[in-house]
């Protein structure tokens, strides 16, 4: 498969977890009904963004939102990008991305490698690693089709992470995310369009959508970029799906003719995984 749609479940995330799931499994059935074959959801989309909930509703693998995860892959003959839940692991808790392929198999997990701990003074303080371990692992699954890089929001300002998973073969990026309204408008439109454009890769960025009743105001403008830095597929802060086309031929006109992977001077530098 060179050309198939991808959908981004900008959903309204609320304090009733059972809601939440209700509302992903909606928006999931509503993009396999427009013929999407790649579902992503956002960043903590069974609970709030604050760290008593996302440490009161941290789950182990399997639990309830994997399972039905998993389930709903495998009905409807899809990829889920889980976008990412607070996961309880050998008494550590991390934020993070299961990833479901048609038969409802566990394709992959990103545990977010950025914490995100930020001081930005009168405006947002978040102190991620006061809830989150952080994870270690690069994370590149295989769909068949296409090799597909994920990683957590906070982690797509390292650019060495993102050409890391270009390296591993990765043509496509998916962040799950949640940017907010400080660094929203300051950064999120220009990471994801210099990380599509540096990386000749289509980069998938899902937002939450705004919620001026939670703590934390998520952004939204979840993003489809392709890999010469045009949006493919956009929404504004409210709830919604996004759609866009991934052409996997597109990537490889756009490697050649601006070539400049090829073109890295691996003589005189390099990026390697430790
Ligand atoms: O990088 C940012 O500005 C936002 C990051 C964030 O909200 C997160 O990592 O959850």
């Amino acid at each position: 498969m060179r050309k198939f749609k991808v959908a981004v479940c900008q959903m309204l995330v609320t304090e009733n977890k059972e809601e939440n799931l209700i509302k992903a499994e909606e928006m999931i059935r509503e993009a396999k009904s427009q013929e999407a074959k790649i579902v992503v959801l956002p960043e903590i989309f069974n609970c709030p963004y604050n760290s008593q909930s996302m440490l009161e509703m941290a789950e182990t693998y399997p639990g309830e939102t994997t399972s039905r995860l998993s389930n709903l892959a495998k009905e409807l003959s899809l990829y889920i990008i889980g976008g990412s839940i607070a996961e309880k692991s050998k008494n550590k808790v991390y934020n993070t991305s299961f990833i479901f392929g048609p038969q409802g198999e566990l394709l992959g997990r990103h545990r977010k490698m950025h914490l995100f701990d930020i001081d930005i003074k009168g405006k947002i303080t978040f102190k991620e690693s006061d809830v989150f371990e952080a994870g270690d692992e690069v994370t590149v699954v295989d769909t068949g089709f296409c090799k597909i890089g994920v990683a957590i929001c906070f982690d797509m300002r390292f650019p060495e992470l993102m050409r890391l998973m270009v390296l591993k073969g990765a043509e496509v990026i998916i962040v799950p995310a949640a940017f907010n309204t400080t660094t929203g408008p300051a950064h999120w439109h220009e990471t994801i369009k210099v990380r599509a454009v540096d990386n000749q890769v289509y980069f998938v960025a899902a937002s939450p959508a705004r919620n001026l009743q939670s703590s934390y105001h998520a952004y939204g403008f979840s993003t489809i970029m392709n890999p010469f830095g045009e949006v493919v597929g956009a929404a504004e802060e409210g709830e919604t799906i996004v759609y866009g086309e991934i052409d996997l031929n597109y990537v490889e006109k756009v490697r050649q003719e601006l070539p400049l992977l090829k073109n890295r001077r691996k003589d005189l530098y390099t990026l390697t995984e430790v």
